[in-house]
């Protein structure tokens, strides 16, 4: 369970007296997420999602990542959508934390997703790159190439003891990865973690995206490739190439890609498997005390990487021009 910080009913109530959203009827702690501490809050005027921003969220980010909710909205992406309080304020502070309300969005996410739910998932993942295209603010990826080694420094002494050899390994992807990350590929606002939990489907259809607290200016086929790594594995770490063919597909309906970008996928999909094994990696190692939240598994992406250290070109990824 991701909850950090505690809330009490008093803090909790002074907070929502600055907004209009009625009185409260009920909250709890959301079990899911690993980020920030989130509540379910449900009051007279309807359902909201409370989160404090924790650890890995800098404060001076997030104007953008409000800002940005806000922009895609209003173009019609079904996305949270932050609450203003009385006095125009999108964020406030709790508990000693920053702190957000934003509209609560229907649906589940899917564990085990299909070759359907991918094809979905491009669509959406391509409408989020047109309709961020006019977003005026800049958020560099503070998680690209540049970071990786740093994350790595932290954990390289106890990697062996996660998974033998795992040091080794990714001191090759590392030398691998910068030496040859791309350059000039088409750039915008990417959501950078659109991972199965962050996606919600009401029976068939995508009817949502949600945590927007990575998201940054980066290659929108880096976009693509965090995805092609989060979906389209399955549960014994096979990857799935009809998956992925469908993901790509979806995408390209909407928005094709540049020859670059193709070229750059097997590269782009080591690299986006490498910041999340290096991540989880280090959360892996370093659980807060009394934190009630589960880390996530850094073994999974190192699987992946034996997976892209052999891929030769986008083909190996589903796509067939
Ligand atoms: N706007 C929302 N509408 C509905 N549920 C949400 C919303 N935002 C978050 N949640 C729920 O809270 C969980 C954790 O949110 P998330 O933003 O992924 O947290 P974290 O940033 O800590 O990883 C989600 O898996 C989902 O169940
Ligand atoms: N998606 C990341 C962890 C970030 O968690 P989220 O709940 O914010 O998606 C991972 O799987 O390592």
């Amino acid at each position: 369970m991701a909850v950090y910080t505690e809330v009490s009913d008093a803090a909790l109530g002074a907070f929502l007296s600055a907004y209009e959203i009625g009185g409260l009827l009920s909250y709890k702690g959301i079990a899911e997420g690993v980020e920030n501490s989130n509540f379910f809050l449900h009051t007279t005027a309807g359902s909201y999602i409370l989160t404090l921003y924790e650890k890995r969220v800098r404060a001076d980010d997030l104007p953008f990542f409000i800002g940005l909710m806000e922009h895609l909205s209003a173009r019609g992406l079904a996305c949270p959508q932050p609450v203003r309080d009385r006095a125009g304020t999108a964020l406030g502070r709790l508990c000693g934390r920053p702190a957000a309300i934003v509209s609560f969005l229907e649906g589940v996410s899917v564990k085990a997703p299909g070759v359907d739910h991918c094809r979905e998932l491009g669509r959406a993942l391509a409408r989020l790159h047109a309709a961020g295209a006019d977003f005026a603010m800049i958020r560099e990826n503070s998680l690209s190439v540049a970071a990786w080694r740093p994350l790595f420094e932290q954990a390289e002494a106890q990697a062996d003891s996660v998974s033998p050899g795992l040091a080794a390994r990714t001191r090759d992807d590392l030398a691998v990865l910068e030496a040859g990350w791309p350059a000039g590929l088409p750039r915008g606002v990417i959501h950078a973690d659109l991972f199965t939990d962050n996606v919600f489907f009401i029976g068939d259809a995508l009817s949502g995206l949600i945590d927007f607290y990575f998201a940054c200016t980066d290659a929108f086929a880096y976009d693509l490739a965090v995805c092609l790594n989060a979906w389209c594995f399955d549960a014994d770490g096979r990857f799935d190439r009809a998956m992925a063919a469908a993901l790509i597909a979806g995408y390209e309906a909407e928005r094709p890609l540049e020859p670059a970008e193709v070229a750059a996928l097997p590269i782009l999909c080591r690299g986006a498997a490498l910041r999340f094994m290096l991540t989880r990696l280090v959360d892996w190692l370093n659980v807060p005390p009394g934190a009630l939240v589960k880390p996530k598994d850094p073994r999974e992406y190192d699987r992946r990487l034996t997976f892209h250290r052999q891929a030769r070109d986008a083909r190996d990824y589903g796509w067939w021009g």
